[in-house]
């Protein structure tokens, strides 16, 4: 069968054919309205503490790559900001554009940055990742926006394990890395109630997404577009453009 993907025939619109839910109410990722977000003096800091031997692989899953976490313990862990209890780091994931000029998912005052950042938190309370996934407040992503500027030496490691990864479904061992040298200086942060941005768009996730971007250069960008949707042996199609566009606020506040 010819399963989701960004292209003109499987792509974001053509979702809601097998995911109903991708017009319900709750759908990410949305455009920020910095003027328009509600200030909540009762929200608290974000407390991230990662463990860099938690990090276990990088895979190319034919959608992004991942860097995916020993998740059977509570060393890699999101608490505080909007969420209640303990959240484990899952994975880390991005988005980007086939240029510069396109890429994150969410957007600020309409601008799009050249590429986005999720890291995949998942509520401790439920016995598994799985059963989080499914519930309206068992994930937690964390969105980091990534601005066109000076080459950023922290992302090195993960580029450099690209080539090994470039076709769908390749993956190798990725171990030792501090998921926290990813993030901006500032954790200041907009926060809403949204879904997965790509199927199965589950409406199960606590955005928070980080006010301060981090570098990247165009020469670092061309890395990731050098991925392939494709597996080996299929006609090679470059991994660009694999965002959904925002989607309608309906009845939500940031
Ligand atoms: C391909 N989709 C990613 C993989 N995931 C996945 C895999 C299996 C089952 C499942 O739900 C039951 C979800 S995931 O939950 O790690 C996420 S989160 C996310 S994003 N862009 O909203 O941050 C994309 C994906
Ligand atoms: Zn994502």
């Amino acid at each position: 069968s010819h399963g989701w993907g960004y292209g003109p025939t499987n792509g974001p619109h053509k979702w809601v054919e097998d995911f109903a839910v991708a017009d319900g109410p709750r759908q990410s990722p949305i455009n920020i309205v910095p003027k328009e977000a509600q200030y909540d003096s009762s929200l608290k800091g974000l407390k991230l503490k990662y463990d860099p031997s938690d990090a276990k692989t990088i895979l190319n899953n034919g959608h992004s790559f991942q860097v995916d976490f020993v998740d059977d313990r509570d060393s890699s862990t999101l608490t505080r900001g909007p969420i209640s209890g303990t959240y484990r780091l899952r994975q880390f994931h991005f988005h980007w554009g086939a240029s510069d000029d396109r890429g994150s998912e969410h957007t600020v005052n309409g601008i799009k940055f050249p590429c986005e950042l999720h890291l995949v938190h998942w509520n401790t309370k439920y016995p598994s990742f799985k059963e989080a996934a499914g519930q309206p407040d068992g994930l937690a992503v964390v969105g980091v926006f990534l601005k066109a500027g000076a080459a950023n030496p922290r992302l090195q490691k993960v580029l450099d394990a690209l080539d090994a990864i470039e076709t769908k479904g390749k993956q190798t061992t990725f171990d030792n890395f501090d998921a926290k040298t990813l993030l901006p200086g500032s954790l200041d942060y907009w926060t809403y109630d949204g879904s997965l941005t790509t199927p199965p768009l589950l409406e199960s996730v606590t955005w928070i997404v980080l006010r301060e971007p981090i570098s990247v250069s165009s020469a670092q960008m061309t890395k990731f577009r050098s991925l392939l949707f494709t597996g080996d042996g299929e006609d090679p199609c470059c991994m660009v453009d694999n965002f959904r566009p925002p989607q309608p606020l309906k009845d939500r506040v940031q």
